[in-house]
């Protein structure tokens, strides 16, 4: 099914007969890099992909003819609101803004399940992980890949109890990529270590065969020491770990994609620390891939400040490498992320990773100074680490003498690593030898497996499994009445049906709106007065998202959060017509036909410039490219100048622009301009133009104008009203 760009994704559609969707391929999807320096608009970039089909480029992008070059890595965006019905319509923006690889975190808790899920129950900080919530979510990513003219890789988590089952479940749906680390579950799930490693063994081979991307845990070390920067030489043994078993257990080397975490973050030296550790890590682990991911650990509720370290994050990225780049919603230090904000981390990394390109041409890593030693020793800590490892008695060992996520900066030690029992954890005691006839029935299967003679597969024996024939595939629809994406859709049908608008941030019409106040008292007085301002604006369930003192006496910045129940019913709404331009050709043609003479000017006290030249300079497509002449009087003209100017070359129109507009000085020199016209007697065969980045058309038709320009507009939007104009006047 083909989307059309002006229409929303029809959930209901997407819903439909997914006991017979079949994923359109398996495995991961690298971009298409563009091999040599490329032109995109009026430049040329050395580090970036194929464009895509259907994009909305970064603001800034229509001063460049709205290019909107894609970065040569692969970018993330992590959704999971908890309903995926609506992550859909978030993947989508995130498609448009650039993001080719979509992660959907399971659920609280659901790496503790020891089985698998079905149906669609509402998940929380994340997304209950079912087959049917794969297969509704890869449907759509089908049509929004065909839309953007790129593919999309689906991800999800394969750690946790469950693990051989996950991916089996994966590997059947056609999920592109998995964070997969037998670590992971031993130090952060407290899964028993040798079920933990005996689990990943057979969810690695499964992963394997499906051809999917794994991304490893070592970053949750640097999100969860104390001080991040200590634990970088147990972050390469990590990576070492993961993917030295991975490879064993046969997964290629350009699927095993090392997760990679600057660790500190300002007013750390952040630099300084992280980037000796990203040059180290990606010399000893040059055969694999990386995933860069902007440091979580030190995110506060500010998002200025997040988007900062991000930047800063992403130049490592491009000082170094980075094959996909993972983005962080700049509220994740607030709350589970909101619609724009994944947008706004997609943004940041685009932004940041389009703006550094080929950066390495004129920035080099010194091979002088601290970087080398420092690159030498992290590498000898991270060595020495191993070899005590073995030292110790190996792995599972170091783990029980508390090894890992010691707050130490290794070979020193605090002794506050996080210690776990061999026979203890979930799942300890539950690994058995395989009998002598043990028979898997799943064609990729890790270790023992009694397939009888007269057959060479286990696909032979029992005609298939379902990883080949995916009509034997059980398919579940809903196991809960009343927790599942139907009754959630039914509860806001009328509202969807009759198109009405609701606020909403993660969740359609969850009524959410934020708004900063800045209060000139403390940070506690604030907090409380702004919910106060909150409550009495008719907010409910308000809560202060992010509090910041600009001076513990003159004032604190407070941003709350709250619900409105209120439903606008866009019909209702009185839309002022959008004035289409007239074509260059036709513009020109008519004032061949009859040549129009206007005088410009910057009015009152106000000395901007800019604005006006680039609505008459030729050279910025100004009106004068259409064969207007111009009269530009300069700045500070004063309105009588202007008009006594008008007269005296019989202008057909004046154009004023008024940029400043304290005390409401723009809209008194617009009507001076009116007032002075009429009593000249010139007012009805003269066209009055005002301009300015806070005028708009409705201000200048109440101040008397014929009409107003403002932020983005140009010179072919006031030719073509010019010429409109005209023609009504004669
Ligand atoms: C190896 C591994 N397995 C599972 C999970 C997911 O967590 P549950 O155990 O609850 O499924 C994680 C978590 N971190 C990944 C999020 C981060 N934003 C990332 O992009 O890496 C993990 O690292």
């Amino acid at each position: 099914m083909n989307l059309d760009k002006n229409e929303k994704l029809n959930i209901e559609e997407i819903l439909k007969d997914l006991e017979s969707y079949r994923p359109r391929r398996k495995g991961w999807t690298w971009r298409k890099k563009v091999e040599k320096p490329t032109q995109v608009g009026p430049f040329v970039y050395k580090q970036i992909s194929q464009p895509l089909k259907n994009s909305i480029g970064l603001p800034a992008s229509k001063y460049f003819g709205d290019i909107d070059p894609q970065p040569d890595c692969v970018i993330t965006s992590e959704i999971a609101s908890g309903r995926f019905e609506d992550d859909i319509r978030r993947m989508r923006m995130a498609a448009w803004h650039g993001a080719d690889h979509i992660m959907v975190i399971r659920t609280a808790g659901q790496s503790h399940y020891d089985g698998l899920i079905e149906g669609t129950p509402e998940g929380i900080g994340g997304v209950p992980i079912t087959r049917k919530q794969i297969r509704a979510t890869r449907k759509a990513l089908d049509m929004i890949e065909d839309e953007v003219g790129r593919p999309i890789n689906l991800h999800s988590y394969v750690s946790g109890v469950a693990g051989p089952d996950i991916a089996v479940l994966f590997a059947e749906e056609g999920i592109n990529g998995a964070h997969q680390d037998p670590q992971y579950n031993v130090l952060y799930r407290n899964v028993n270590m040798y079920r933990s490693f005996v689990d990943a063994a057979v969810a690695k081979k499964i992963m394997a065969s499906a051809d999917m991307l794994q991304i490893d845990g070592a970053h949750n070390a640097n999100a969860t020491a104390r001080e991040a920067w200590k634990v970088m030489p147990e972050l390469m043994v990590q990576h070492g770990i993961n993917a030295m078993f991975s490879t064993k257990v046969g997964m290629k080397k350009e699927n095993i994609s090392l997760s990679t975490v600057p660790p500190t973050a300002p007013p750390a030296p952040c630099m300084a620390l992280d980037l000796p550790y990203a040059v180290a890590l990606r010399e000893l682990f040059d055969q694999y891939k990386m995933r860069a991911q902007m440091n979580t650990k030190y995110m506060e509720s500010c998002t200025r400040e997040a988007t900062v370290s991000h930047t800063l994050n992403l130049m490592i990225s491009r000082l170094t490498s980075a094959d996909i780049q993972s983005t962080i919603t700049p509220d994740e230090g607030r709350n589970v992320p909101w619609h724009y904000n994944n947008i706004h981390a997609i943004n940041t990394a685009k932004q940041a990773l389009i703006g550094l390109d080929s950066i390495t041409d004129y920035v080099q890593l010194r091979e002088d100074g601290p970087l080398r030693d420092k690159v030498r020793e992290l590498k000898e800590r991270a060595i020495l680490f191993l070899e005590e490892i073995i030292e110790v008695g190996g792995y599972f060992k170091a783990v029980e003498e508390g090894f890992f996520v010691d707050s130490g900066y290794y070979p020193e030690r605090n002794g506050d690593g996080i210690v776990r029992k061999g026979d203890g954890g979930i799942g300890s005691g539950t690994i058995f030898q395989r009998d002598k006839d043990y028979f898997a029935p799943v064609c990729h299967h890790f270790g023992y497996n009694n397939i009888p003679s007269q057959y060479n597969s286990p696909c032979e024996a029992i005609d298939g499994c379902t990883l080949c024939k995916p009509e034997k595939i059980v398919y579940i629809d809903e196991l809960d009445e009343e927790d599942n994406v139907l009754r959630r859709m039914e509860a806001k049908k009328e509202h969807r049906e009759k198109g009405l608008l609701t606020p909403e941030v993660e969740w359609y019409a969850d009524g959410y709106v934020s708004m900063n106040i800045f209060l000139p008292t403390s940070v506690r007085v604030a907090e409380y007065a702004a919910m106060e301002i909150a409550k009495k604006m008719g907010l409910t369930d308000v809560e202060a998202i992010h509090k910041q003192s600009m001076h513990p006496a003159e004032g604190t910045l407070v941003e709350v959060k709250g619900r409105l129940e209120l439903a606008i019913d866009p019909q209702e709404l009185k839309i002022p017509q959008e004035i289409p331009s007239l074509s260059e050709e036709e513009i020109r043609e008519d004032i061949k036909k009859k040549p129009m003479k206007v005088v410009a000017a910057t009015v009152g006290e106000d000395e901007h410039s800019v604005g006006m030249r680039e609505i008459i300079d030729i050279k910025h497509g100004g009106i004068e490219k259409f064969g207007i002449q111009c009269y530009y009087l300069g700045t500070s003209v004063s309105v009588t100048k202007a008009v006594d100017a008008a007269i005296e070359i019989g202008a057909d129109a004046i154009l004023i622009s008024t940029i400043i507009t304290h005390g409401d000085i723009h809209r008194i020199n617009m009507r001076r301009l009116h007032q002075l016209c009429k009593e000249k007697g010139i007012r009805e065969k003269i066209i009055l133009v005002a301009g300015g980045t806070q005028v708009t058309n409705d201000i200048a038709v109440e101040e008397g104008m014929d009409a107003g320009f403002g932020r983005g507009t140009k010179g072919i939007h006031v030719a073509s009203f010019l010429v409109k104009k005209r023609r009504e006047l004669q």
